[in-house]
């Protein structure tokens, strides 16, 4: 992580930086062409990608036998000088787009790079300061997404030319403090409500909170660079970065197949999500049609935590007490009930005399069953930034939650985690925050105008 105001505190022992896994990469980041921005796309590349056109082919570069990662994640074969030209690759043109009923990057399976920023309005600014900001930057969020270059000024950087679009995608969100600072108290919904304290907290306030927030996620490193510098650039003297984390997943076709990506500590991590696509699961990810306030119909609040894994001390564990803790297999993630992956555990099940699955395991203590139904889509990047001074490597969790409600969400489940989840002991909460992200703009529409029209 980055902190604008204060580089060289972060030169002190903390070496302050920010996660991922969720659905997998490989299930098609890369064979993603056009998709809505609530639904994984279709093979196709992007119609009307302009930025740059992906042909990289053999025959263009010379290099025949370069594939880079398709989509499907099968590794390259050894390529011949006689095989058919091959697209370099459909990586860079996977295409989400910037308008829909709910904001990309939310439904979008977890990308491989991430940038969560959250910036403050600067002193001074206000409700028209905000409402240019948004507007400018949804300009641009709009044009990097379809692969164009950035037209405000200052100019585009350079940084992403040559490359797709990447399945960039920005989501954009607003912080409690928002609603103060442009006169907006009576549109300040309820779910925004300060989280409340956790006994296990150990918070940075410098990197927590903040009156705007962006998540960036794109299958390229330069890519979503260039998406973070640009908006950066275009806060101007509207708004000045608070706070900034970096945050990756597993590239599309690392894996042979199709598989849920793992976290830092090892474990597949992002089995037991509330799915998107299905109907009862979307109500509890996003705020319904006729929710209230009316403009954050088909939006979401985000929950962000940045958690940091306690890895030696993880590592020296051995494998059977690493899967006690969590309560599932780390070869393959099975529940310790018995099964594979996806076979739903057994909390009841007994095995040698106790329970299969530990009173504090974290999938017990953390399953909607245990917790009134409580769910939120977890969609975190895995963070590393650098080592402490003590050797263990700063590195961990940028826990991303979508729900509906932050209270039938995170707030039941960490409560409950906070009493007597088996993970706390290997992990530190450092920073957090809560944002309010409206719904998709509607074509011609701006991110928020919804809110800032009213
Ligand atoms: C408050 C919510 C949660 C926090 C904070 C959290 C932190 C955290 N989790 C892992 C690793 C895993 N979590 C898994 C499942 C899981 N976790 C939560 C909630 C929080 N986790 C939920 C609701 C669930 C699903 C429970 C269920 O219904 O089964 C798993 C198992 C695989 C999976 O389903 O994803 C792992 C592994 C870490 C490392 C972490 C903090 C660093
Ligand atoms: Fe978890």
């Amino acid at each position: 992580m980055t902190h604008q105001a204060s580089d060289d505190k972060d030169k002190d022992t903390k070496r302050k930086s920010g996660q991922r896994n969720g659905q997998e990469q490989g299930r098609g980041a890369a064979s993603r062409g056009t998709r809505t921005a609530d639904a994984p796309a279709a093979d196709a590349p992007a119609a009307g990608v302009s930025r740059r056109r992906l042909l990289g082919t053999a025959a263009v570069t010379g290099a025949a036998g370069l594939a880079l990662g398709g989509a499907g994640g099968a590794y390259a074969g050894a390529a011949t000088r006689d095989d058919p030209p091959t697209a370099l690759s459909t990586l860079g043109s996977g295409q989400v787009p910037f308008h829909g009923v709910h904001q990309a990057g939310i439904a979008t399976p977890a990308q491989a790079h991430a940038h969560l920023a959250a910036f403050d309005l600067a002193a001074g600014a206000g409700r028209k300061e905000a409402t240019a900001l948004l507007r400018r930057w949804s300009h641009t969020a709009r044009r990097l997404m379809a692969g164009e270059p950035a037209e405000g000024a200052p100019r585009d950087t350079g940084v992403a030319l040559d490359a797709g679009p990447s399945s960039l995608t920005v989501t954009f969100g607003f912080g409690r403090t928002f609603f103060g600072r442009t006169g907006l108290h009576k549109q300040l919904p309820a779910e925004l409500a300060p989280l409340p304290d956790f006994s296990s907290d150990a918070l940075d306030k410098e990197r927590s909170d903040g009156d705007l927030w962006i998540q960036i996620g794109a299958q390229d490193a330069l890519v979503a660079f260039h998406a973070l510098r640009a908006l950066q650039r275009e806060a101007w003297k509207a708004a000045t970065l608070r706070w900034q984390m970096t945050g990756f997943n597993r590239s599309p076709g690392a894996t042979a197949r199709p598989m849920t990506a793992r976290n830092l500590m090892g474990q597949v991590d992002g089995t037991n999500n509330p799915d998107p696509a299905v109907a009862a699961d979307r109500k509890k990810i996003f705020v319904p049609e006729n929710g209230s306030p009316s403009w954050m119909a088909g939006g979401s609040y985000a929950v962000v935590r940045r958690i940091r894994m306690l890895l030696d001390k993880w590592d020296k564990e051995s494998l059977a007490a690493q899967e006690k803790v969590i309560g599932r297999r780390k070869s393959d993630g099975a529940p310790l009930s018995g099964g594979s992956e996806h076979t739903k555990p057994d909390l009841e099940k007994r095995s040698g005399g106790s329970v299969a699955i530990a009173a504090d395991a974290h999938i017990r203590v953390s399953a909607p069953e245990t917790n009134g139904g409580a769910a939120m889509l977890r969609r975190p990047f895995s963070y590393h930034d650098g080592f402490r001074e003590d050797g263990a490597p700063d590195a961990g969790l940028l826990f991303v939650a979508w729900q509906a409600d932050p209270l039938r969400g995170f707030v039941t489940v960490q409560r409950k985690l906070d009493r007597g989840d088996a993970l706390s002991a290997f992990i530190r909460h450092e920073a957090s925050a809560l944002f309010a992200v409206p719904g998709g703009p509607r074509e011609g529409e701006y991110v928020g105008q919804r809110l800032l029209e009213t």
